[in-house]
Formats: C-alpha cells, structure tokens, sequence
C-alpha cells in the first residue's frame, strides 16, 4: 500500500481537492429510504461509533455492533456501550456477514488491520463506509472491487452529533463516494441516507472526495480546532500566573473562556465576536492578531504543506509502528501542565468579563481561523469545507475544554488529531516566545482598565472594514444563513 493521493496526476489531485458542492434541503427528500431494510454493522462503539449508531437507530434503521473478540470477551467499554443502549452485539464472523452495509467507526491506525480482517467475510455488494479517508486516501488502502465505498464524515465531536440530533437537528457532514469503488453506482444514494439519518443534512451536507476531506481535516484539526486553543491555554495561563495574577481565576478564565468567546463566533463570525469587545479593546485585539498571524503564517502553510505532501501522515505512522511513544509521551505532558493541573476558581465571571479580561484569547481565535481558512483555500480546499474546519468547529471543541480541560478534548476527539494537536503545540509556543514577552494583563487576566475610552474613527472604521470583508465572514453569512434557515424548518 502506498500514499493514494500521491500516486494521482496533479490534474486529478486538483480537480479532487476541488470537489465540494452544498447540498439543498430538497436534495434529501428521499430520507432514509436508500438504507430501509438494510443491515447496518458498526464496527467499534467510541466517540463517533455510539452516537452514530444512536441517531441511525432513532431514524428508524436496523443496526448493530460488531466488537474485537477481546472487547466481548472482557465487557470493555465499547461492550457496555453497545449493550447497555440495547444494540446486538457480536463478533465479525457472526456479523458482517449478514451486513449490507459495514460502517467502520475504529480509529484511524486500526483500519488496514481492521479493513483486512473484514473484507473476507464481506457479502458480494455490499458497502464499506468509514468517517474520515486516511485509511484510503494516506494508506492506499484497496477494498474488493464489488464493495461500494463511502464517507459519512460529520464535521464535530462524537457528542455533538447526538446532542444536536437529540434537538431535532443534526452537524454540517461531509459526504463522499470512492470512485475507484462505485460498482453499481448507489454510493451517492446510500451516502445521502445515512447523513440523513444522523441528521446531518438539517444542518448542511457537502458532496465532496475523500481526498478533499481528509486534506481539509487534518488541517482545521491540527491548527485552529485542537493545536490553537491548547497552545493558547498553556500560553494565557502561564502569563497570568506570572503576571500575579490568582491562579484559580486565571484557570477559569481559560476554561470557560474559550467557549464564551467563541460562542459569539457560532452566532456572528469573527466580526460579531470582535464587537463584543470595546472599540479600544477591539483595535488591540486586532492589532495583536494581525502580529501572530504574521508569526504563525509558515507554520500554517508548513502543515498544511506537510499535509499534501504526505509528509504529516507518514511522521505519524512511523509513531504507529513505534507503539505510539510520541503521542503517549505528549498525552503525559498535556497532564502535567500548569493549566492542567490547577482547578477552575469558585470565582464569578460574567459573560463579558470574559472578552474583557480575554482580548488576548479573542486575538487567537482571530488570528488561527483566519489563517487556518486562508492557508487551506490558497491550497485548494473549497471555502465552504475550510470554513466548517475553521470557524464553525471551533465552538465544538471549545466545549470540550469547559467540560473537562485539555484532558476532555484530547479524548474526545480522533487519536489522529490528537497526534496533530500535539505537534502543532510544541512548534507554536516556542514560536510565539518573543511574542509573549510583551504580553501583560491588560489583554489577559485584567483587562484594559481605561478610563478614556476614546479612539480614532479612522482607525476604528479600517478595522471593522478590515473584518467584515475577510472572506471567511463571506461564506460564514451564507452557511450560517442555510442552519437558520433549517432551524425554522425543524
Ligand atoms: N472522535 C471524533 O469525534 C471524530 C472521529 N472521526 C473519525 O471516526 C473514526 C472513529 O474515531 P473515534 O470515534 O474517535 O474512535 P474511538 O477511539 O472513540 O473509538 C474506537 C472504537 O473502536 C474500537 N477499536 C479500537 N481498536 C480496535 C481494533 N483494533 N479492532 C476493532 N475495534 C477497535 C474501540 O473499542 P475496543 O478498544 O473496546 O475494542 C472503540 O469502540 C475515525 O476514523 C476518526 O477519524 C471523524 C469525525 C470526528
Ligand atoms: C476536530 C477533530 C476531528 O476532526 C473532529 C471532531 O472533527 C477529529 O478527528 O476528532
Ligand atoms: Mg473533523
Ligand atoms: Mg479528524
């Protein structure tokens, strides 16, 4: 097996890349019916597994569970997810047999082990489908010719896509179809089914290619999602204790912070989360941005870059094959951190306080998005995708860390983005060193505390100019006008 996406002309790698169509409402009239009747096996029930399987199930289709031996055997978590929610669980060899369509739900570094063991005991014409292409497009990985291969790919946390679904609505999903295995044609019909089965056609669905998908994911996951917000609480927190600021409140700023402020972001973009701050507050936000973005620009192009060329997913299979000692290592690290290991506060903060005494938090979710979105449009993901993997996740992740720190983050999301997050974070807090120095508690930890709250208007209307106009509060407006739409539909 080799890099797929590296064996393709560039003219097809482009032209897949490009691949990314917004699907209407009335392009799922159709419902579930494409998967009515069938079988659907998942294989694992973790994060994506379960609450897949959950909203399937609740759209009135047959699922069940196929585990490792050893997870049956000795009634592991998967185990008691599965049964505990009332699903048949079995073996492959009791299950996949019987399977008409198998959704593969295991970690990225199972699926070449997982896939082989699988295929034999396959039906003739039956589907394999998966949530995220590295095992096809990094891997190379070759499914039997008469199987029909698709991507369900929703763009949020396991959790996610059972909270909005529970509230009648359902998470942006991304959906594709192999075309090296497309044999009766029906991967498209099948695809469309499932996400409205998970509920995410409610919320949007782009018709897209696994190459695009996983190019785009990768990035938003390793960047903005994961890698900024852990390098902005490790850097915010530590200024802070620094700077004297108390250390319970410090913690709290940051671990509720980032979910204050980006919920902001859901509702208005960029520029509504930025007019949550004060004019003056505003400009040094902006100004602080514009200063990382600089800083921060080549290492967003440099994954980006180590992306496409297969360079990042090579570095993490060779850590595969080493037992995982670098993602284990960095896992260990995240645990000890100061941030990590100092409780939130029992200190009150209003909502505004914490854009207040957070203009720097604000700064770097300005600044990672909008580079995470122009680094991945000028590489040729289409800025509909790029902003579901800047801007819109953003939000989604934050949560994680209001429940439970890092930690919660870092074991929500895929190990795969985790292996990302890691990396990004050890080159971007020595990377933005000299930065930090300069940084007191006026923009983290205390606020501005001005008693003129004056500022220039023409500074004032270049900066708002300079916001609203970013392309990523372009295709923001339009995507965001779609889910309210459907929200009234619901
Ligand atoms: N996490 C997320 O929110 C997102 C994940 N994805 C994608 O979804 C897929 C699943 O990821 P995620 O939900 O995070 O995975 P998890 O780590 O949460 O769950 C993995 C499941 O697979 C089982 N499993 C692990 N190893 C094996 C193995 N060797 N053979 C069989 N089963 C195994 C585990 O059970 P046990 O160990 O008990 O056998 C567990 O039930 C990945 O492709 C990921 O990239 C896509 C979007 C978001
Ligand atoms: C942001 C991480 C993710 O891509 C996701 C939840 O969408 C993952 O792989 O977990
Ligand atoms: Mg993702
Ligand atoms: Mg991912």
């Amino acid at each position: 097996m080799s890099n797929y996406f590296n064996t393709l002309p560039l003219r097809e790698q482009l032209a897949q890349l490009g691949k990314c169509r917004f699907m209407h409402l009335n392009e799922f009239t159709d419902g579930v019916n494409a998967l009515k009747g069938k079988k659907l096996v998942v294989i694992g029930c973790g994060a994506q597994g379960l609450n897949q399987g959950l909203n399937l199930r609740d759209s009135g289709l047959d699922v069940s569970y196929t585990l490792r031996a050893a997870a049956i055997e000795e009634k592991r978590q998967s185990w008691k997810n599965a049964t505990e929610n009332g699903f048949t669980v079995g073996t492959y060899e009791e299950l996949i047999p019987t399977a008409d369509v198998v959704l593969n739900l295991t970690p990225d570094k199972q699926h070449t082990s997982v896939v082989n063991a699988i295929m034999p005991l396959m039906k003739q014409g039956a589907c394999l489908s998966y949530s995220h292409g590295f095992n096809i497009v990094e891997e190379g990985m070759k499914v039997r010719d008469d199987l029909t291969v698709i991507m369900v790919a929703p763009k949020c946390p396991g959790s996610e896509v059972r909270a909005e679904y529970v509230r009648g609505f359902g998470v942006p999903t991304l959906i594709a179809v192999h075309e090296d295995n497309d044999p009766k044609g029906e991967g498209l019909e099948l695809a469309k089914a499932y996400a409205v089965g998970t509920g995410g056609h409610k919320a949007g669905v782009l018709m897209s290619s696994f190459i695009a998908e996983v190019k785009s994911d990768l990035m938003g996951e390793q960047t903005i999602l994961c890698g900024m917000l852990q390098t902005g609480s490790i850097l915010c927190f530590d200024k802070m204790i620094e700077e004297g600021v108390e250390a319970g409140y410090a913690s709290k700023l940051i671990q509720y912070g980032w979910e204050t402020v980006t919920e902001a972001l859901k509702y208005g973009g960029v520029t509504n989360m930025m007019d949550r701050l004060s004019n003056p507050a505003k400009i040094k936000a902006f100004d602080l941005a514009e200063e990382m973005k600089d800083i921060m620009r080549p290492l967003y192009q440099k994954h980006q870059d180590d992306i496409m060329t297969g360079h990042f997913s090579a570095t993490m299979m060779a850590d595969w094959a080493n037992d995982d000692a670098e993602l284990l290592g960095w896992r260990a690290e995240t645990a000890e951190t100061a941030f990590e290991k100092t409780p939130a506060g029992e200190v009150d903060i209003s909502e505004q306080e914490y854009f207040d005494n957070g203009i720097l938090m604000v700064a770097m979710v300005k600044a990672g998005v909008e580079l995470a979105f122009e680094t991945m449009t000028s590489a040729g993901i289409i800025a509909d995708s790029a902003y579901y993997e800047s801007l819109h996740e953003t939000p989604l992740i934050a949560n994680t860390i209001a429940r439970k720190k890092l930690y919660e983050m870092n074991s929500t999301i895929s190990d795969t983005a985790e292996y990302g997050c890691y990396l990004y974070n050890h080159a971007c807090v020595p990377l933005l060193g000299d930065f930090m120095k300069n940084i007191k508690t006026d923009v983290i930890g205390r606020g501005l505390n001005l008693n003129d709250m004056g500022v220039d208007n023409a500074r004032l209307i270049e900066v708002n100019h300079s916001l609203r106009t970013h392309p990523v509060e372009d295709i923001g407006g339009e995507l965001r006008g779609y889910m309210a739409d459907m929200k009234r539909i619901v």
